[in-house]
């Protein structure tokens, strides 16, 4: 079942002269990652605002094509150009670069219950999602915190409760892990993970990382002014490392190794982690 259904889209700015998004087409499945790298000015960010509705609903433009998204659950189907952005957040949750530009409440707990109460749910059901959503995130315990006084990781955990808690089946993260450190990226990523994996939630991903993205999504796409140029598996796209290095997108040292290698024939196949390449020189990786 395809929660996600992108066709033919394309989407200026206003004002701007070139459009950021061109005769973009894919489509999600249920319970899939899909990554999405490349380089900046892409129009990745962009695209991430198309798929709960902010592009064209509250961001107009010049908006071609459409993006149609599906709940899992109901079966329903919601094209976002007729459709209130409210209405879709309940189904796409959108997490952004900056924690510190989603968080303005005094504490966690009112951070994630925010959303919650502005939906008019009963008591009971608001305590049992703001439990959920702190237990997921590993928060529990910091209920009181002042958000700001959390690590960069926390705070970024904490935006993706707050998103949890409205309950999506999808959650559309945009560099989530950009401002944070190796010990704040492993939590998020970590996070992320878990949430697709073991909650079956549909994740779409952009992220810089791309060792991550290679290792753990089922599908990536890579965009370049505005237009989709590769798309595929993780194995699929990495057999374009040619086309990866030119667009200036960095590659796992193992990927990076190993496909060189293989181009002089020493090794028969490239690969995607450090892991894998250790097995494919003989080395056990344990
Ligand atoms: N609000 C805006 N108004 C006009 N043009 C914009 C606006 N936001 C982005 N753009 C333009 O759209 C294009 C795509 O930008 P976008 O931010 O979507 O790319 P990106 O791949 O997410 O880049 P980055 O990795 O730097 O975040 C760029 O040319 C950018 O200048």
């Amino acid at each position: 079942m395809n929660v996600i259904s992108v066709e033919d889209l394309r989407f200026r700015y206003r004002r701007a002269e070139r459009y950021s998004l061109k005769d973009v087409s894919f489509t999600v499945k249920r319970g899939e990652l899909l990554g999405i790298i490349g380089p900046s000015g892409g129009g990745k960010s962009t695209l991430c605002l198309t798929l709960n509705g902010i592009i064209p609903n509250s961001i107009k433009g010049e908006f071609e094509g459409d993006v149609v998204i599906t709940d899992p659950r109901t079966g329903e189907e919601y094209n976002t150009k007729e459709t209130p952005v409210p209405t879709l957040s309940a189904v796409v949750g959108l997490v952004l670069q900056n924690p510190e530009s989603q968080l303005f409440n005094m504490t966690v707990e009112e951070e994630i219950a925010f959303g919650l109460e502005n939906l008019g749910l009963e008591r009971n059901e608001i305590l049992r999602r703001l439990r959920w959503a702190l237990e997921v995130t590993g928060l529990r315990g910091l209920e009181g915190e002042f958000p700001p006084n959390l690590s960069g990781g926390q705070q970024q955990r904490l935006a993706i409760a707050a998103v949890l808690a409205m309950d999506p089946s999808i959650i559309v993260l945009d560099e989530p892990t950009s401002q944070l450190d190796p010990v704040g990226r492993r939590e998020v990523l970590g996070l992320v993970s878990l949430l697709n994996r073991e909650h079956g939630i549909t994740v779409v991903l952009v992220e810089h990382h791309t060792d991550y993205i290679l290792r753990y999504a089922d599908r990536v796409i890579v965009m370049d002014r505005g237009e989709i140029v590769l798309q595929g598996t993780p194995e699929e796209v990495a057999e374009e490392a040619d086309t990866l290095r030119k667009l200036g997108v960095k590659l796992p040292p193992a990927l990076e190794v190993s496909h060189e290698l293989r181009k002089r024939g020493v090794l028969g196949e490239a690969v995607l982690t450090p892991e894998a390449f250790l097995r494919l020189i003989g080395r056990s990786s344990d």
